[in-house]
């Protein structure tokens, strides 16, 4: 099977040469499939936005191989799109044309970049808000531009970091259910990485875990066998949900403990 993403025993360092170098991310091994929903969860601070990093090509593994599609990543990853928890939308510019904006940088004509934005618009369902600025509109509808700014360049990969974080929990959820029927229209590789692990279950064909850093790694891998399409919302009552959670939390928690153990003798140190 060709992966859309490989990370093969990735290390990924911060910091001077010699005794200064914090390891962050030690061995770390995960594989994306085509058209395969992959979530990260992990405690704060052990890697996971390292990772996504790696993956985007924005940070360069000191060990370990990053392959996407089947080819080494050499510099940026120019077939994913990435949506992080602070959107990047211009406030000077209207949310049609911060949509056109990711086609006309790579040479679409305006008129079609234009129209196109407006297509797109009202697939996140925004249709008639194409003229408002960024400050016009709520959190939740900032994020749905955002979304249809990543998502009209027609990425193969998609890599989410956090990406409804600051949202209240009911935009949360209905932002949840609009990223899966879009997801579902054409199944393309997701890395999603969250704390939320109820996020995780409810959108993920997988969920990994990440062990508490430094030298963090994947320390879990299970399979969510939930039937699709979902809601994101009534998912998380069912029975099996439920047991998934249990199972995953379990092995999480211990992380979890671990890294605010941590934390709190850096703090008295
Ligand atoms: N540019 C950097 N320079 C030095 N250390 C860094 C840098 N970026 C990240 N780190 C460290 O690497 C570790 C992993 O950070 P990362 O942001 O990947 O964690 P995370 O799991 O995404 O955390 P959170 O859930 O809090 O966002 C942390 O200890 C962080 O302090």
């Amino acid at each position: 099977m060709q992966h859309a993403v490989r990370l093969d025993n990735v290390d990924i360092s911060f910091g001077a040469t010699g005794k200064s170098v914090f390891r962050a991310v030690a061995g770390a091994n995960l594989s994306v499939a085509k058209g395969e929903f992959v979530a990260i969860v992990g405690p704060t601070g052990s890697g996971k936005s390292t990772l996504l990093n790696a993956a985007a090509g924005l940070l360069k593994p000191s060990a370990g191989t990053v392959e996407i599609q089947g080819q080494p990543l050499d510099g940026l990853n120019g077939r994913a799109g990435y949506l992080f928890q602070a959107d990047a939308l211009m406030p000077w510019k209207t949310s049609r044309d911060n949509v056109a904006i990711a086609l006309e940088i790579s040479g679409t004509p305006r008129r079609e970049a234009l129209e196109r934005a407006e297509n797109w618009l009202e697939k996140v369902g925004l249709k008639g808000f194409g003229h408002r600025y960024p400050h016009m509109l709520s959190g939740g509808q900032r994020k749905r531009v955002a979304m249809a700014q990543v998502l009209i360049r027609d990425p193969e990969i998609l890599l989410m970091d956090e990406p409804f974080g600051p949202l209240d929990a009911q935009t949360r959820l209905i932002m949840g259910d609009l990223l899966l029927d879009l997801w579902q229209q054409d199944r393309k590789a997701v890395m999603f990485v969250t704390h939320d692990l109820e996020e995780a279950i409810a959108l993920a064909d997988r969920v990994v875990i990440m062990s508490t850093g430094p030298d963090a790694k994947l320390i879990g891998d299970f399979t969510i066998p939930l039937a699709r399409p979902r809601d994101v919302s009534e998912i998380k009552l069912s029975p099996e949900f439920q047991e998934l959670h249990r199972d995953i939390w379990h092995l999480l928690k211990e992380q979890v403990l671990k890294a605010y153990g941590n934390q709190n003798r850096e703090e008295r140190a």
